[in-house]
């Protein structure tokens, strides 16, 4: 199994790299790319950590030899947020970041699983696909939106609200990645009972922790470390999935059937090809249905924009 981490080199890059060498299974290629030259030594670095994981590290304009043969490649190129910034500003520079890494994905691993971290990520997914579409290797089952940090922080935030342990805790996140997008059902976590003030407010801090995050690290960037753990969670899902494990279920933002956008954050049963199954996510509460119908205009506008800045 080999996994390609392209912004290697970045906040959200080098957590990520450790936690890989960590934790994938034995025997595995880890392969770090940057634009960054200090990308050779991350691999050194890493490689004297006691796993065996086969870590290797490449700088420059091409990614080439980081995607040889690569089954997993996963996206944290580019910039971040400052204070007073939402995702969407960031789109002037990561979506020509994004079209660029995808379009050499499509040429040098074109059967290997994507998972976009980079932002805005509602409409770098949409390049993503728009390119590989383009390219003639377009597979919808293989082509993810990392949206693992929100689920991890339901379980975070839910957790210290009832005084679960955070294990304990078990939720689906839906719509998309920023803001209103973001909708947690809060209706169908097991063992507990929200107020309507609870899920108004959990809403909230969920749909805003990426803020909180960007506004305490004060011009320093946003999330990096439980970014990284969150796309080792759903790295090591998509890598357990491609050797054979059943039932591996993870949210991500993918295309499916279409019942609301083309792209929705949703539960998929993982499988050795991607995407095996689109899950159901239940029945929805009152307040669900109202803020899913109140983000459809925001997720569609931001896959439109990505989809228009591919295909004109
Ligand atoms: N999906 C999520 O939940 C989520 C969470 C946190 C951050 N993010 C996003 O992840 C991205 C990275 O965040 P970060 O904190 O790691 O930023 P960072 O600035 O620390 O790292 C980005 C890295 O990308 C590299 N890079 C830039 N252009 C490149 C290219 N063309 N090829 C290869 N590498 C390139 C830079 O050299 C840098 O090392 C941002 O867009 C951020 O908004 C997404
Ligand atoms: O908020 C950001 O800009 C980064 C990331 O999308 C997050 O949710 O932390």
């Amino acid at each position: 199994m080999k996994v390609a981490v392209l912004g290697a080199a970045g906040g959200i890059g080098q957590a990520l790299a450790l936690l890989l060498k960590l934790n994938l299974p034995k025997g595995s290629d880890l392969a770090l790319y940057d634009i960054a030259p200090v990308t050779p030594g991350v691999a050194v670095d890493i490689s004297h950590i006691p796993t065996a994981v086969n870590a290797k590290g490449y700088a420059g304009e091409d990614p080439t030899p980081a995607l040889e043969g690569a089954d997993l490649v996963l996206i944290s190129a580019g910039v971040a947020r400052k204070p007073g910034m939402d995702r969407a500003d960031l789109f002037n520079v990561n979506a020509g970041i994004i079209r660029n890494l995808v379009g050499k994905v499509a040429e040098v691993a074109p059967t290997a699983c994507i998972g976009v971290i980079t932002n805005p990520v509602n409409t770098t997914v949409a390049i993503a696909a728009e390119v590989l579409k383009n390219a003639g290797v377009y597979d919808k089952n293989k082509l993810f939106g990392v949206t693992t940090l929100d689920v991890i922080r339901s379980e975070t935030f839910i957790a210290e609200a009832k005084g679960l342990s955070p294990e304990q805790v078990k939720i689906n996140v839906i719509g998309g990645h920023s803001g209103v997008t973001i909708l947690p059902l809060l209706s169908q976590v097991e063992g507990v009972s929200f107020t309507d003030e609870e899920i108004a407010s959990l809403t909230h801090r969920i749909q805003n922790a990426g803020t909180e995050v960007v506004e305490a690290k004060a011009g320093g960037g946003s999330a990096t470390l439980s970014m990284a753990q969150a796309a080792c969670r759903f790295g090591l899902s998509v890598v357990r999935a491609l050797q054979g494990e059943k039932g591996v279920v993870e949210c991500a933002y993918v295309e499916g059937a279409g019942e609301h956008t083309r792209f929705f954050a949703q539960p998929v049963e993982l499988g050795v090809n991607g995407v095996e199954n689109i899950l159901s996510y239940g029945a929805l509460s009152d307040f669900e249905k109202q803020a899913l119908d109140g983000m459809l205009e925001t997720l569609s506008g931001d896959i439109s924009k990505g989809e228009a800045f591919v295909n004109g």
